[in-house]
């Protein structure tokens, strides 16, 4: 059996056709279905559903032997015991720097003032603001971060960003980009040596169908 973790919504619906390319077909819709463990047209192939967040953590722990996570999610949860052989280009988006478009960004930092920032992403941001030398308090959230600025919680953010449409809708500039972002196939590494086969299978046809892109 090989277990597949993917979190609901965009990484689902962009791992589908490279699935759908190995000849992998989910019989069981995530949106409509209760199912966290779909089945698969393939009878040795299950697909389970967990929290973008939590989808390393399952393969790490061999809870599932291979899933598709954002370089974001990566980069907070360390990579420890995950082989990564894939960059699959999918979800992409970048990761950036955000501010009231009130607030004057560049001159907080050329003063060295001490900043105050709100993130998801406290490693990612820990690291960007040391490389640039500029001190910074972090505030850790989980969700709504455009929030933190506009409540008066911190002078800026560090924030997923693909239209902009969710910054411009809350008064906010993006000032700095710190990546760009996509999803990577993770693959727990015991499992890539007891179903060697199947795997490396896998990891060839998503591979040739992302170089195709
Ligand atoms: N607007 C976006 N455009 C493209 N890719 C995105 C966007 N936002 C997030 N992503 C990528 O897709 C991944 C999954 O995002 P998704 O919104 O499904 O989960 P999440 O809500 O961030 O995670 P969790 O539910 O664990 O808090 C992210 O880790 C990121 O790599
Ligand atoms: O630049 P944009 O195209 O507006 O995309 C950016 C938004 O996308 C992500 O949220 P998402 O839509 O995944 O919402 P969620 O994380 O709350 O599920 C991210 O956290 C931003 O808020």
């Amino acid at each position: 059996m090989i277990t597949l973790a993917l979190s609901k919504g965009r990484i689902f619906d962009e791992t589908l056709p490279l699935l759908q390319a190995a000849g992998i077909e989910v019989t069981e819709d995530p949106e409509t279905s209760r199912k966290l463990i779909l089945p698969t047209n393939r009878p040795e192939v299950r697909v389970v559903l967990v929290r973008a967040t939590d989808v390393p953590t399952y393969v790490q722990y061999g809870g599932a032997d291979l899933g598709v996570a954002g370089k974001d999610v990566l980069l907070e949860h360390g990579g420890q015991g995950l082989y990564q052989p894939l960059d699959l280009r999918i979800a992409k988006c970048r990761m950036s720097v955000a501010v009231r478009a009130d607030f004057d960004y560049a001159a907080a930092v050329k003063q060295g003032s001490r900043l105050r920032v709100a993130t998801k992403y406290t490693t990612v941001a820990r690291q960007h603001f040391a490389d640039k030398g500029v001190h910074v308090d972090l505030i850790k959230l989980y969700g709504s971060m455009e929030l933190a600025p506009l409540t008066g919680l911190a002078d800026a953010i560090v924030d997923l960003v693909s239209t902009g449409g969710t910054l411009r809708a809350n008064n906010l500039v993006e000032v700095e980009k710190i990546m760009d972002i996509s999803s990577r196939l993770v693959v727990n590494q015991a499992a890539l040596k007891v179903k060697r086969e199947p795997i490396r299978r896998l990891i060839e046809i998503f591979s040739t169908v992302t170089q195709k892109r």
